[in-house]
């Protein structure tokens, strides 16, 4: 039987007569790393500060770690980490000092704490940085010290708030080597994310939009679900072409991919191919291939977004 690290059923989170979150529904199975996929103010930091408990739902129920939330909120915060958008560590302090000082936060002292940091420094190759002041570190380098205090207490899940937003592809790359890792190791992970490679990476993925998950599931199975066949057109005057298809109501989306026009057909249409020579007869000589869906197709399918 599966066991839930995070259920919460039927969040609603309101800031006055503003509706943030709308009937969040989410099972996040232990071990495994959770993305919450969604453009900006769709609703993924106010759901991830009702899940720590540090925002107080307006209904609905939630458990983390088997734990009543917001009643039992104190109690989970030794069991989370929880790494913010903005960097919240000490600039004036050394990556030292303020893994020490998050260890302190967490009551860890003596021989365990400097085990701790030893252990922290080498698996964030932070060692050579250790007498470092923080203000004066690169952006993965931060990243990686938020990774290393957010980690210090060894939580069984781990709350990652548009971690990657500031880093370049490499230091991407190596966080989410880090993120496995942890999996690996049965820490549970939330992550929010802008960006499809990322979402691709999850072993599962909610996709939500203005307050609402509009999608749930493995990123293969979303792929597959997603009721479009995906078109490339490489053709003449794509952008008078792309307005054209758009006037369909067979069409989900058109979006130009550099000489190429990506086009989601609903699969109502058995013949997509076809349908398109027959269709635009200025596509009879042009080069037409189905495509293999990729994150950003769903997202297109399941949101507002690519109408335009
Ligand atoms: N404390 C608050 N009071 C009033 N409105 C709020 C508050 N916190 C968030 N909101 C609103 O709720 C909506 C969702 O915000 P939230 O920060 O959860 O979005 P997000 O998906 O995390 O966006 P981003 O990617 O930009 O961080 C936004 O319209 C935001 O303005």
């Amino acid at each position: 039987m599966t066991e839930y690290a995070i259920r919460a059923n039927s969040v609603v989170k309101r800031f006055g007569q503003f509706t943030a979150i709308n009937n969040i529904n989410l099972n996040v199975a232990k071990g495994s790393i959770y993305g919450f996929l969604g453009p900006n103010g769709c609703g993924k930091s106010t759901t991830i500060r009702v899940l720590t408990g540090l925002l107080n739902p307006s209904q609905g129920q939630v458990e983390v770690l088997g734990l009543e939330i917001p009643k039992q909120s104190e109690k989970l915060r030794l069991k989370i980490g929880y790494m913010t958008q903005k960097f919240s560590l000490y600039d004036d302090l050394t990556v030292l000092e303020n893994l020490e000082f998050i260890g302190q936060i967490f009551a860890i002292n003596g021989r365990e704490l400097k085990a701790r940091i030893a252990a922290q420094l080498s698996t964030y190759g932070l060692n050579q940085l250790a007498k470092q002041r923080v203000a004066g570190m690169s952006g993965g380098q931060k990243q990686r010290l938020s990774l290393a205090a957010a980690t210090m207490h060894q939580p069984e899940l781990l709350f990652l708030d548009e971690p990657t937003s500031a880093v370049d592809p490499q230091n991407r790359r190596d966080f989410w080597e880090q993120l496995f890792d942890l999996s690996a190791q049965g820490t549970t992970i939330l992550v929010t994310t802008h960006y499809m490679d990322e979402a691709e990476r999850c072993h599962r993925l909610a996709i939500m939009e203005a307050g609402e998950i509009r999608a749930d599931g493995e990123p293969e199975r979303l792929m597959a679900e997603m009721g479009v066949n995906v078109v490339e057109a490489k053709a003449a005057n794509l952008r008078q072409l792309k307005n054209q298809l758009l006037q369909c109501q067979e069409v989900r989306s058109a979006a130009q991919i550099g000489a190429r026009l990506r086009i989601l057909i609903y699969q109502q249409v058995a013949q997509p191919l076809e349908w398109l020579k027959q269709r635009f007869p200025e596509l009879a000589q042009a080069e037409l291939n189905l495509a293999r869906p990729s994150l950003e197709d769903v997202f297109v399918s399941v949101t507002g977004a690519g109408r335009q």
